[in-house]
């Protein structure tokens, strides 16, 4: 079994969130994305929405100045951003659904839907030399539509896992443990996020074939009152804990298999 250490990607949208709402230049996404960085994160993520609440453009661009790991800009799929990543050319460029009046993204991207501007889009990015990852819900069509239009990467929404309680919350963690078998099959890169939290991430980062966890309101959260090094590094070290206790798993159950086999 080989097996590469989980990822973290820390999204710092919600610094940004915080400078927006008085209009200051603090404090800065670009001094937390190199911090963030500094305290092990192994990519910085951020989402430029077309409606500005958070993350500017001008933070897109110091920030792929200046970072040392790897850029996901999450993004919608339309020409404005498409036409800004083929500028910038980060690592990673995730494509997000986007409506205005959500609090958060919602879901994921309806990758059947919006199968030729999706799959023209990753063309496009490709070219330049950005790996593109799509948003998507945990859904077996989902993830076939997301090979075939050409995406070498996924991301998991793990927002309904989040929020669901008591036995939805099994049920939840069932289809997302489903996605990440299925798509792994395909041959995508498997990741993961949206509304992860440390209580939460251990389940996630167990689950095999999940290659990275983007994480950004609870780290930013908790960064509060830990500070952002410390809140980075105790969200990796539940990662690394949950990654191997579902290798322990895993070795478990093939031990198991096998011996019923003798
Ligand atoms: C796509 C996604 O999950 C992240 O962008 C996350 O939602 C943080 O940004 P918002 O809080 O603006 O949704
Ligand atoms: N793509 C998910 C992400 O970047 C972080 O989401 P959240 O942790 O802020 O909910």
């Amino acid at each position: 079994m080989l097996t590469t250490r989980i990822q973290l990607g820390v999204n710092i949208d919600h610094i940004a969130t915080l400078r927006q709402a008085r209009g200051t230049r603090y404090p800065d996404p670009v001094q937390a994305a190199l911090l963030a960085e500094e305290a092990g994160a192994d990519g910085i993520t951020l989402h430029l929405r077309e409606d500005r609440r958070h993350i500017q453009e001008r933070d897109v661009e110091l920030i792929a100045a200046v970072l040392n790991t790897r850029m996901n800009l999450e993004m919608a799929v339309t020409e404005e951003m498409i036409a800004l990543a083929e500028r910038l050319r980060p690592a990673d460029v995730c494509l997000v659904p986007e409506k205005r009046e959500e609090l958060t993204t919602e879901g994921g991207l309806d990758v059947i839907a919006g199968r030729d501007a999706i799959a023209a889009a990753c063309r496009r990015l490709a070219s330049v030399g950005c790996r593109v990852s799509l948003f998507i819900d945990p859904e077996p069509d989902q993830i076939a539509a997301a090979q075939a239009v050409g995406a070498p990467v996924i991301e998991l929404h793990t927002g309904a896992y989040a929020e669901a309680q008591g036995d939805a919350r099994g049920v939840e963690y069932a289809r997302l443990a489903a996605a990440a078998e299925l798509a792994s099959e395909l041959g995508l890169v498997v990741n993961a996020g949206h509304g992860l939290h440390y209580h939460n991430v251990e389940a996630i980062a167990a689950i095999p074939g999940i290659h990275e966890l983007n994480i950004g309101h609870s780290i930013i959260a908790r960064a509060l009152f830990v500070g952002l090094k410390e809140a980075v590094v105790e969200m990796k070290r539940l990662m690394v804990a949950g990654q191997e206790a579902g290798l322990v798993a895993q070795l478990e159950s093939y031990d198991e298999d096998h011996d019923h086999d003798h």
